[in-house]
């Protein structure tokens, strides 16, 4: 039996896939050969001898020691895109929240329940939830991935004039954005003409407080800000401090900390963004199907630690190593199995940055030991 850690609620349409005859899945399962997670922080976790494989619902994975799991032989998956719709729509969402005064406007309104002639003294008193549309204003994008990439879509279609900056952006990301998406290479051109702000980048080491008050002053007057992407990446003393200040006019965040909480002009989310049954399930069923498929076939797909590689079975064995980028490697690998007089049929090697895996499609025996001596091999399994 494979035994599947839950450490989240994970949506069944996603755990119903295991087989039940195979699969155990639970949320206290013990010698775990897999984990599904959302946002459960991992970085204190002592990961289990018996763990192969985590998965993320959801795209970031900066709750996950991504590179301690590399180095333990454990591969890490995200879902991309799952809840990519999700996320848009509350960024069109935030976008008018951030505009319209609604959330202190409904308050307000609320507040007038039991009061005398409620009808109008909304009327009398509506002017001051005032606030500008976004037709003809211009949006900057700063990430334009799965998520960055639809804002800016949405944003086009809605009237607004869009620039995007994403100084890694992919091919496939390019192709799908609106031609008249501005994508600029200077991020300042972003801080320097928009009137809204949408981050839509992992949190890293490098996109940590990637705005703080240097970027906050040369941004226009009035700007209007919208992070659902990590409570990092935006310096939450510096926003409140020019939301004071006048400099900034709203800020919506998906994030809530001790700083943001209870400001004026700062609406938090209790981190929202992917929370609908649509992308529940989404990223569920990918994160359910990449570990099958790693656990039954070795097929790596949408890993962040590992590159992906799938190779079909043909001989005796499949002999899948999981091992660091270095010379000479393979040539070690291939050794152990012409030692035992064994036949590769097939091979493939993929490389990610510091991480490799090979797959070997083997006829004869094969001795998993002897590849787990091998100095830079940090997983072997033998299907
Ligand atoms: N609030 C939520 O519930 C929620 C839901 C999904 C994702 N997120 C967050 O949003 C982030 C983005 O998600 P996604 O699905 O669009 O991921 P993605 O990987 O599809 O896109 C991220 C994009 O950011 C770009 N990028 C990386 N570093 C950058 C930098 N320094 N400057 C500009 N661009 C940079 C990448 O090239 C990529 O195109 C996730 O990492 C996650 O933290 C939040
Ligand atoms: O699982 C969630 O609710 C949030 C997911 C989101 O933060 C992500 O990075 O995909």
């Amino acid at each position: 039996m494979y035994n599947i850690l839950t450490l989240n609620k994970i949506a069944a349409c996603g755990t119903d896939i295991f087989d039940k005859a195979k699969y155990t899945v639970s949320d206290n399962a013990e010698n775990p050969t897999a984990i599904m997670v959302r946002s459960a922080k991992m970085h204190d976790m002592e990961m289990p001898e018996s763990l192969l494989a985590i998965a993320r619902a959801g795209a970031g994975v900066n709750n996950i020691p991504v590179e301690k799991c590399a180095e333990q032989g454990i591969v890490v998956f995200n879902t991309p895109g799952a809840n990519s719709n999700a996320v848009k729509e509350l960024a069109i969402c935030a976008l008018l929240l951030s505009s319209r005064k609604i959330t202190e406007a409904a308050a307000w309104a609320a507040s007038l329940k039991g009061t005398l002639d409620a009808p109008k003294t909304v009327e009398g008193g509506k002017s001051k939830f005032a606030g500008p549309e976004i037709l003809g204003k211009t949006l900057g994008v700063i990430g334009l991935g799965a998520i960055g990439g639809k804002i800016a879509n949405a944003a086009v279609a809605l009237g607004m004039d869009v620039i995007g900056y994403d100084p890694f952006l992919s091919v496939n990301a390019a192709i799908q954005l609106d031609p008249a998406v501005k994508v600029t290479a200077d991020i300042n051109d972003i801080y320097k003409n928009s009137d809204y702000i949408t981050i839509h980048v992992p949190y890293t080491p490098d996109t940590k407080n990637t705005i703080d008050e240097a970027q906050i002053a040369m941004m226009k007057d009035g700007v209007r800000l919208i992070n659902l992407a990590r409570g990092e990446l935006i310096n939450s003393a510096a926003v409140v401090k020019a939301i004071k200040d006048g400099k900034v006019a709203k800020y919506v965040t998906d994030f809530a900390d001790d700083v943001v909480l209870g400001e004026e002009n700062v609406i938090v989310l209790p981190h929202l963004g992917a929370s609908t049954p649509e992308s529940e399930d989404n990223c569920a069923t990918m994160a359910a199907h990449e570990l099958i498929d790693y656990i039954e076939k070795g097929t790596i797909k949408n890993s962040v630690n590992f590159p992906n590689a799938e190779l079909a079975k043909t001989g005796d064995h499949l002999v899948c190593v999981l091992h660091k980028n270095v010379p000479a490697l393979i040539a070690q690998i291939t050794s152990v199995v012409s030692d035992k007089g064994a036949n590769i049929e097939n091979l493939v090697n993929k490389s990610k940055k510091d991480w490799a895996y090979t797959m070997l499609d083997v006829t004869g025996d094969v001795d998993a030991d002897a590849f787990k001596s091998i100095e830079g091999v940090v997983g072997v399994r033998v299907l």
